[in-house]
């Protein structure tokens, strides 16, 4: 997955796949919304899911509205990276745009829960960069949920039930943010891209990079 960055500092690197998960209502999509407005280089793996839509979501921004058959399909000729169950419905993300997204030099970002996490993981350990966001107490959780007014309250609590469990899975992660506040936790966020954007081993591009240097100092 070579990959040159443009928007960065010409120096070549490999694409990273950046994931964020929490409970559900803990704030993965106001982040994620906010770093692919506000960060160059860097796009949004739309999954595909047999959930139904909510109010104001999109077909094909939010994500690939499918019925059952049809995911079975996508799963069986293995069109997804990976995929989960999650709240009696299928999560899954198409495979063909991340390839293409990492192989032109951009960065990926999933919105995806721990079990797709560990697939990830497992295919491509060095270039997944995981954040878990955590909500700052259980009332804020549940107030989050209600003020999102997109579920009905039999939903709600179905989510609120599951997120301990969820939230099992925090040590999986590489870092861990607590969203008290949306600016602070978006600059904590930005800030993990950047630094991992700068690691070393990511930066394929440099050998030659320092031997120009090197050469420019000793000509
Ligand atoms: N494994 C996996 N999980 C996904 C995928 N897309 C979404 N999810 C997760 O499914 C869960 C439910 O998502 P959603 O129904 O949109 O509810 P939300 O968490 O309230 O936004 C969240 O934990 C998402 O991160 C996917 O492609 N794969
Ligand atoms: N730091 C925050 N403070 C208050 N409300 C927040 C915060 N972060 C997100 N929200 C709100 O909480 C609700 C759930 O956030 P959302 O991003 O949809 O969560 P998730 O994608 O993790 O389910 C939304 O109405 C969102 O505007």
């Amino acid at each position: 997955m070579a990959a040159h960055d443009g928007s960065f500092d010409g120096v070549e690197r490999r694409g990273l796949m950046f994931v964020l998960s929490s409970p559900s209502g803990a704030g993965k999509t106001t982040l994620s919304r906010l770093l692919i407005e506000r960060m160059s280089g860097l796009r949004m793996s739309v999954s595909a899911t047999t959930r139904p839509m909510r109010p104001g979501e999109v077909d094909g921004r939010d994500y690939h509205f499918v019925d059952r058959a049809r995911f079975e399909d996508m799963a069986k000729r293995n069109e997804l990276l990976e995929w989960a169950t999650v709240f009696d419905n299928r999560y899954g993300t198409p495979r063909a745009p991340v390839e293409a997204a990492l192989s032109a030099g951009q960065d990926v970002l999933f919105d995806i829960d721990w079990q797709g996490t560990q697939q990830l993981r497992e295919k491509a350990r060095q270039d997944v960069v995981s954040v878990f966001i955590l909500p700052p107490s259980a009332a804020d959780l549940e107030k989050r949920l209600h003020t999102r007014a997109q579920d009905s309250d039999e939903v709600i609590r179905g989510r609120m039930s599951r997120a301990s469990h969820e939230m099992s899975h925090w040590a999986e992660y590489d870092y861990i943010v607590i969203n008290r506040n949306v600016d602070d936790a978006f600059a904590e966020v930005q800030s993990i891209l950047k630094a991992e954007r700068l690691k070393r081993e990511r930066r394929t591009g440099l050998t030659t990079f320092v031997r120009e240097l090197q050469r420019q100092l000793e000509s």
